[in-house]
């Protein structure tokens, strides 16, 4: 089944800061963003309005599959999976805790838990607390979500940075999977991922944008 996710001329403020404006964006399946920008531009903040943690000042972000538009609440507990920058990982469990934790929230089956658990060579890591994790290995118990619970939509935030080459690799090839069987990616990055993506640089709003905000 299809999907398609569409920002229609939106908006974002922190504060008093207005960071995007009258943003554009139509997504399908199959398609992957890179969404570059310098320090502070507004590439999580946008990441984290579509995964729906808050709602743009102006304009809407809709979702549609097949049958029309997808209502939000489905749209953001049954489609996105949201990878932030920092690993969200329980210290105290053991990597494989963890991930069971992971699959018995998402709903998963065991051989999900089994398949991402070879396909990310994480054996090895299993009877390990995350905490004595490093960065990179993180990282990798993080990306397990994305196959443990099959979402349409895939929003990370800086994947690749801990990874090394290996790893880098590893994690496109898992993209590309993701790609080529209908799903999405969005990704805020400062290098653009490894392979074929379509590049959507941020920059701050004009001044006169940022004034017009102020009074709004
Ligand atoms: N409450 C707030 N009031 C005003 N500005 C805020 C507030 N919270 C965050 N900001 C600003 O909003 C911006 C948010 O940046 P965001 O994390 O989305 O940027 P980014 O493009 O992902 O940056 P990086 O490349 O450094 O990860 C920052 O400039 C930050 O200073």
């Amino acid at each position: 089944m299809s999907l398609s996710v569409t920002l229609d001329k939106i908006s974002l403020k922190k504060g008093y800061n207005l960071l995007i404006s009258n943003l554009n964006l139509e997504v399908g399946s199959g398609d992957a963003i890179s969404l570059t920008g310098q320090n502070g531009v507004g590439k999580t903040t946008l990441l984290r309005a579509i995964a729906g943690f808050f709602s743009p000042q102006t304009g809407k972000i809709s979702a549609f599959d097949d049958h029309g538009l997808i209502d939000p609440i489905r749209f953001r507990t049954e489609f996105i999976h949201y990878l932030g920058h920092h690993d969200a990982l329980s210290p105290t469990r053991t990597t494989e805790q963890e991930l069971r934790f992971q699959a018995q929230y998402l709903n998963a089956n065991e051989n999900n838990y089994q398949f991402a658990v070879q396909y990310l060579n994480l054996s090895p890591l299993l009877d390990l607390e995350t905490r004595l994790l490093s960065a990179g290995q993180k990282r990798r118990v993080s990306l397990a979500r994305l196959l443990i619970a099959p979402r349409r939509l895939w929003l990370l935030d800086e994947p690749m940075s801990p990874l090394d080459a290996h790893q880098r690799d590893l994690a496109a090839r898992l993209m590309q999977d993701h790609l080529s069987d209908g799903g999405i990616i969005i990704a805020a990055v400062h290098d653009p991922l490894p392979f074929e993506t379509r590049i959507v640089h941020l920059t701050r709003p004009d001044l006169k944008a940022q004034e017009a905000a102020l009074v709004d």
